[in-house]
């Protein structure tokens, strides 16, 4: 997997902020911060290629909403002008944002009801700039987590795992994705970068007790192990909100560097995924194809 050839890119980070519990005033927030994003680089040299929006900005980040906020997603390859009469609000705009602006978005999350189980997911939805529906990801790994007194999460109360994992091409290389909690679990991105991915992109909403902790460490973990990009974009702090995200989007290169990190208040930022230094990390420090499969077989089947 050591070289890959494609084209480099440029994308943006939404950390939207002023999110409330109406879903129609967050849609139109997304659709601000898109259009900000757009004419803030209006006057770079380099075009904007990709838009990522943070996880469940559609709804509050709550176990008790995320069935009331949950919409239908129609199948992979759905185009704007063939909408399919179960779609959302939020997925129908989110298809008409990408194809207005010309651009790949990486929507975030939104909850997402099965139109068959009646489960709930996690799910991230992906359009290209024709507004097609090009790629939907599942969070795996629920967030249930118990730091008494500080940070207790159950997703799994009323979220459903999903259960594959999820990239997707573009003229500037496959994307591998993620949701938040996901990160925690190297052998996603390990097998997405080992499948030729150039960045690993996570919509995320880690909060104020495991952020500080872990949320550098981990983006620079995955991204130095398997020598790609990893971005995180988290929604804005809100004071009162139940659920405090961490903000601090941020963008890592192969290398381990953080090319760029918003703080919690609202903000946009953009980093470059530039295929040459991926490939020149790779060369010069070429573990992409020193590993040794005959000492570590199959790591899972050991483990099972
Ligand atoms: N929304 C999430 O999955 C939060 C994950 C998180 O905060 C963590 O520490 O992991």
């Amino acid at each position: 997997m050591a070289q890959i050839s494609a084209k480099s890119s440029k994308l943006a980070l939404l950390q939207l902020g002023g999110l409330t519990s109406s879903k129609s005033n967050n849609i139109k927030i997304a659709q601000k911060f898109i259009r900000d994003a757009i004419e803030g680089n209006d006057n770079n040299d380099k075009k904007l290629d990709l838009i990522v929006l943070p996880e469940i900005w559609n709804s509050p980040y709550s176990v008790n909403s995320f069935r009331e906020y949950s919409e239908f997603i129609p199948s992979i390859g759905t185009k704007i002008n063939e909408p399919s009469s179960k779609e959302g609000e939020t997925v129908k705009a989110m298809r008409e944002m990408a194809k207005e602006n010309k651009i790949w978005l990486i929507g975030g999350s939104i909850p997402q009801k099965d139109e068959k189980t009646d489960e709930i997911y996690n799910t991230c939805t992906v359009y290209d700039p024709e507004g097609t529906l090009v790629a939907i990801h599942q969070k795996v790994h629920l967030f249930d987590i118990d730091i008494p007194g500080k940070q207790t999460f159950k997703e799994s109360d009323t979220l459903t795992g999903g259960k594959s994992l999820t990239t997707f091409e573009t003229p500037f290389g496959k994307i591998g994705l993620g949701i938040c909690y996901d990160i925690r679990f190297p052998e996603m991105a390990q097998i997405a970068a080992r499948q030729g991915c150039v960045a690993m992109i996570y919509p995320a909403a880690f909060n104020t007790t495991t952020g500080p902790m872990h949320w550098t460490l981990l983006q620079r973990a995955r991204a130095v192990d398997n020598q790609i990009y990893v971005a995180m974009c988290s929604p804005a702090r809100h004071p009162e909100a139940v659920y405090q995200a961490y903000g601090h989007s941020m963008v890592v290169n192969p290398l381990g560097d953080v090319l760029t990190e918003a703080s919690h208040e609202p903000t946009i930022i953009y980093a470059d995924i530039d295929v040459d230094l991926l490939n020149t990390t790779r060369r010069n420090l070429p573990v992409t194809i020193q590993r040794r499969f005959d000492v570590y077989p199959n790591v899972a089947e050991k483990f099972l």
